[in-house]
Order: structure tokens, then sequence, then C-alpha cells
């Protein structure tokens, strides 16, 4: 069962999560283990990072032991502005000090090709265990995508491997490496987090009951404990 939770606006929806992100990742090293963070692309993802970077409670995460995925990645050159990765490394990664062995980028445009990158990363991902996130957080597009899984694509039914190549992605650029559900469902937590009013009519209709995922991807992710959508009353406005 989902779970939805609205907040006042984008400040309030990255200032909240960041602390929640924080407290569940001190939680999971106060109880022996690595945590594992899934992380997205996208702007309200870029604006969260830089809260958790600010937040006067970073230090209660040991940074240097938390292990950092994507669920998608954009397949150009690996210092393009265009990577989630790079925005991510800007946005908190290095400020952080996360330990460069821990950050499980997507092969890049200059590693090798599509297929195999996306073939390299599966791999990667299952010696730690398939996926087992103990937070993956995902963004949402406007046309209901989630990582790089788009409405209507092929990726959406491959089920036998843990990350996809997509080679005609609707929005640039448009080759990509996205995980499949195959790894997103396998995550503890799976938080949403979704800013603005074009993204309201996605909102509704992934959380609608009798969703589907050809239409709406994001309907086919659920956490193995908690799936939880943090909109903003914007991102909410069609509930
Ligand atoms: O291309 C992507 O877009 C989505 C959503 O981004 P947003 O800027 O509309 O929030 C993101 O979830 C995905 O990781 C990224 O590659």
């Amino acid at each position: 069962m989902s779970e939805i939770v609205r907040h006042r606006d984008a400040a309030a929806l990255t200032s909240t999560v960041a602390e929640a992100l924080i407290e569940r990742l001190s939680a999971v090293q106060r109880s022996g283990r690595v945590p594992h963070l899934g992380l997205t692309g996208g702007t309200i993802a870029n604006d969260l990072y830089r809260a958790v970077a600010a937040s006067p409670r970073r230090d209660e995460v040991e940074w240097t032991s938390v292990e950092f995925w994507w669920g998608d990645e954009r397949f150009v050159a690996r210092d393009s502005p265009d990577r989630n990765a790079v925005q991510a490394r800007e946005a908190f990664l290095d400020d952080l000090g996360a330990r460069a062995g821990r950050i499980h980028e997507m092969p890049s445009a200059d590693d090798r090709d599509l297929d195999a990158g996306a073939q390299a990363y599966g791999n990667e991902v299952r010696e730690f265990g398939a996926g087992s996130f103990d937070v993956l957080l995902l963004g949402l597009g406007p046309d209901g995508h989630i990582a790089s899984l788009f409405p209507g694509y092929p990726q959406l039914h491959v089920d036998d491997q843990i990350a996809v190549a997509v080679e005609d992605s609707p929005k640039p650029p448009p080759l990509r490496i996205s995980l499949t559900y195959a790894a997103l469902n396998r995550s503890r937590a799976v938080w949403f987090i979704v800013s603005g009013a074009g993204k309201a009519e996605a909102v509704a209709r992934s959380v609608a009951a009798g969703a589907s995922v050809g239409e709406s991807p994001a309907s086919g992710v659920r956490g193995e404990t908690e799936t939880v959508w943090h909109l903003d009353e914007a991102a909410a406005s069609a509930l």
C-alpha cells in the first residue's frame, strides 16, 4: 500500500525528505549495516541533494560508508553536465566526502557501448545483492516515466535483466541505461519525490487503482517495506 505525503511546496518537500533520508541512513548504520542508496536524476532530486548537504544534521551519517547507486543514467561522456552522476556529485556527493569506491556510477559513452554498459552495471548490482537498496529515490516525468522506463517502451517488460539499454528515449539524450523492475522492486523503501503542477496528471494516473505499467511506469514500483509518494501541493493537485 502506497502512502502519500503532501508538502506545502518544493522547499518543504526537499527539507523534510532530506531529514528523513539522513535519519534512515543513520539508523541503518546504527544497526551495523552499510546503507545502499538508489539515486535518481532530475530537478527536484538535485534540490533534495543540496538540502541534504546543507542540513545541520548531515554528520549523523558516516557518508564514507554509504553505497551510492543510480536508477538510471544518460549515456553521454563521463564528465557531461547531462549525467545524473555529475549533477549528484556537484549537488552533494563531493561535499559530503562520499568515497569514490562506493559511488557506483553507470557506465558512460567513454567506457563502452550501450548494451555492454547496461550488462556491466547489471553485473555490478548483482554482486551487491541485485538491488536491495535501503532507500530508492525516484523522480517522475510528466509522461509518467521513472528512471528511464518510459510509457509504452519495451524495457518495461524486461524481467530477466537488472539493467537495460534505452536507445530512443523520448526525453533527450536518447541513449540511456535504466534499472528494470527486477532491480527497482528489490528496494526496502521507495520514495517518489515529485514537484510541480506539470507532474500532477502523471501522479494521479500513477497512483490510481488499476493503473497500468504500460501507461504509468511508476505504478510498477513497490518497496518491500514501504512506498511513499512525497508530493508538493502542485504535484498533488489532481488527486
Ligand atoms: O531524465 C530524467 O528525468 C526524470 C525526471 O526528471 P525531472 O527533471 O522532470 O524531475 C528523472 O527521474 C530521471 O532520473 C532522469 O534521468
